[in-house]
């Protein structure tokens, strides 16, 4: 459905999260509600690039510290399907990705102990968003990064009007045609509405302590990536 919905689109938006990023070996990141293990894996990939390689083998001894990439999803099922994601794509013994199961709202992870915190589509979907925020400053170091990528508004008034008449017509009848669940959908056109707007969470993300906040829209705002640092 996340194919079809967005015409593959986002897979180009978790790559410019994690463009975002700038992974590096060694890293410590905790990727929330990451089930599916895809942005997790496009980290891992980018560690694992010629890129950073190259660095690798020029220095000796570069890798002080292993990679570690938590991946946290409240929900057990996402997991496992993650988990079997990971196999298929050859990462199945691979020491860096490590799932737990847990709470964006009450993370069991040690204060100041990531280097980068993502939560890709998933922000939308927890009750309490300040507190998930604040959740993400708590265990961030400083110099730490946030990253979110998430549905957001469009402003445009003739694509405002087309993306409606998409998101409230279309949508549902793709989700009832194809997996067969018209009120899932339903429902995650309704939260994308009632999530705040770009300027409104960017201030939230700011309330919370984060340095240098900004984001990103992309396809007029259909998603947008905001981001803040840890000072
Ligand atoms: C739309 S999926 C996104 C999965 C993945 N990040 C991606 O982009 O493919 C939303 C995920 O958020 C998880 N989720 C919902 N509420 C959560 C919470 N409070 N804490 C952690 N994960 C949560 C769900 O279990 C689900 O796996």
């Amino acid at each position: 459905m996340n194919d079809l919905m967005s015409a593959g689109l986002h897979r180009l938006w978790k790559d410019r999260l994690v463009s975002k990023l700038h992974p590096f070996p060694g890293m410590k990141h905790l990727d929330v509600a990451g089930g599916t293990g895809d942005v997790a894996f496009r980290i891992l990939e980018d560690i694992n690039s010629t890129r950073h390689r190259a660095l690798q083998d020029a220095t000796e001894d570069y890798l002080h510290e292993e990679t570690q990439i938590y991946i946290c999803d409240i929900n057990p099922n996402m997991l496992n399907v993650g988990k079997k994601r990971a196999i298929e794509r050859g990462f199945g013994d691979n020491k860096a990705l490590r799932w737990v199961e847990g709470d964006a709202e009450a993370l069991k992870f040690e204060d100041n102990s990531m280097d980068g915190y993502t939560i890709a589509f998933g922000i939308r979907n927890v009750t309490h968003i300040e507190k998930a925020l604040a959740e993400a400053h708590r265990v961030l170091r400083r110099g730490g990064r946030f990253l979110c990528l998430e549905l957001s508004h469009v402003d445009t008034p003739i694509f405002k009007e087309l993306y409606d008449y998409y998101s409230f017509s279309l949508i549902p009848a793709m989700g009832e045609l194809v997996a067969g669940d018209r009120e899932s959908y339903q429902y995650l056109v309704e939260s994308i509405r009632r999530f705040p707007a770009q300027e409104k969470f960017a201030s939230m993300i700011a309330d919370t302590g984060f340095q240098k906040v900004e984001y990103e829209n992309l396809v007029g705002g259909v998603v947008a990536i905001h981001s803040g640092l840890k000072l």
